[in-house]
């Protein structure tokens, strides 16, 4: 357990800065490359420890993946890639693992266990276990398979219809790779919007997908083909930067090549809504959409954040709320119940921290209310051992007058490891 001291810098935050590869889109490179035919090769793959997970389990399904620099070498063999693990598959502290593996094992025709961390075992898994079992495979877990850990008897699956009950597009992600391998057509029905990388990465991988408003259809029984994958810049980690540099008097900062995938911008719309200074140049590519975001920093406003908008930021809320201690006003948000089923129970962990602080900010059942513009203080606070609060105190640390101290500050490892490097780059 590190307990880091963090210190306001002299100046604002100047520079430019390729925040690392998405965390969402890493890991499905991983699993698409391991049940494809052929070489997939990961460019800027991101080294977090939840990726690192994922192919820890992939390699103890047997399949060959090699870490070279910020690259990674899958070499698929089609679905048969995959066989029976004689040991328990290792999801650590990531949900998106845990659900997709899920999703890829339920056509497998073996049995696996998976099992994560403390903060694993506390997530809702029936949210992926339902459905599935609809498909016809066996699964189970703790309480009727809503917990770690999971057993699944992957078999002979048969295409479903299901609308999601919640806006996850892990749940819908799952569903999509057991539907990759079921008899007839899947659909899944999305009433809101969620990220869509696991239906831009089939087509990457040369499988067919299609959308009619809100219905996703997918043919069971495709092969996908190996490929080369360039991952962006996660837009979720790029965000703290964005929030720092509108902060932190004196800051403008530049974040090369980030993703911007219109299911995951929320942040962009949010702070332009309060009044940051930004500037955005996409560019031309192909597969994700991409590009340089300026930040500088602003005069902000409060604002009300809830409805569609939420899961195109949902893991962006944590700072999303620092950002709004320092605007004029009240912001709301919303509609963001899914907050207390992360890592931690993001609503108290954001509240109880940031109150530590000295900001203004009171929970309600589904999200939080803050009020601003307050000076905030140093304090010694926790991250409660997840990442996304962890990066937010420290962006905290940037305007308070005394010290920061963050406990548990390794858990910033799970998607950022490089993050107190590149953060020191841009405040020296
Ligand atoms: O599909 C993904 O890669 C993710 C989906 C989101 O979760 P939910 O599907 O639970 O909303 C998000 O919070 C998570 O960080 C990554
Ligand atoms: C919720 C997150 O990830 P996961 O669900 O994969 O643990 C996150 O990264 O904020």
């Amino acid at each position: 357990m590190d307990t880091r001291k963090l210190t306001k810098p002299s100046h604002g935050l100047n520079g430019e800065l390729q925040v690392p590869g998405d965390k969402s889109i890493s890991h499905r490179a991983v699993m698409f490359g391991s049940v494809a035919e052929g070489e997939t090769r990961i460019h800027n793959f991101l080294m977090g420890e939840d990726c690192l997970s994922t192919i820890a389990c992939f390699k103890r399904l047997g399949v060959k993946i090699d870490i070279q620099g910020d690259e990674v070498l899958v070499e698929g063999k089609g679905w048969d890639s995959l066989t029976e693990p004689s040991e328990v598959l290792d999801t650590g502290n990531s949900g998106t693992t845990t659900r997709l593996m899920m999703g890829l094992l339920a056509g497998r025709p073996f049995h696996s266990v998976m099992l994560g961390d403390e903060s694993i075992a506390k997530r809702p898994m029936k949210r992926v276990t339902d459905p599935l079992k609809l498909f016809g495979t066996k699964i189970d877990g703790r309480e009727e398979g809503n917990f770690t850990p999971l057993s699944i008897r992957g078999g002979s699956l048969k295409a479903i219809r299901y609308t999601l009950p919640v806006a996850s597009a892990q749940v819908k992600s799952a569903i999509l790779l057991a539907g990759l391998q079921a008899e007839g057509v899947t659909e899944v029905i999305e009433p809101e919007r969620t990220r869509d990388h696991t239906e831009k990465m089939i087509i990457e991988f040369g499988g067919e997908i299609d959308r009619e408003g809100d219905t996703i259809k997918l043919r069971g029984g495709q092969q996908l083909k190996g490929t080369s994958v360039y991952v962006p810049g996660d837009i979720s980690s790029a965000a703290f930067f964005m929030t720092a540099a509108a902060i932190v008097p004196g800051s403008r900062v530049m974040l090369k090549n980030t993703g911007l995938n219109e299911t995951r911008t929320g942040i962009i719309e949010v702070m332009q809504r309060m009044g940051a200074k930004m500037d955005i140049t996409e560019k031309t590519g192909a597969g994700e959409r991409i590009g340089d975001i300026l930040v500088e920093f602003s005069e902000l406003q409060g604002t009300e954040i809830g409805g569609e908008l939420i899961p195109a930021l949902i893991d962006e809320i944590p700072v999303i709320a620092l950002l709004a201690t320092q605007a004029q006003g009240t912001t709301i948000i919303k509609d963001a119940e899914e907050l207390k089923v992360k890592e931690t129970n993001r609503i108290d962990a954001v509240v109880n921290e940031l109150k530590k602080l000295g900001a203004d900010i009171e929970a309600t059942e589904d999200g939080m209310i803050i009020k601003g513009k307050k000076s905030l203080q140093g304090a010694e606070v926790d991250s409660w051992g997840d990442h996304r609060i962890g990066m937010t105190l420290a962006v905290a640390s940037l305007i308070t007058e005394s010290p920061v101290f963050l406990g548990n500050s390794e858990a910033i490892n799970i998607s950022y490891p490089d993050f107190f490097d590149h953060l020191g780059k841009l405040t020296d």
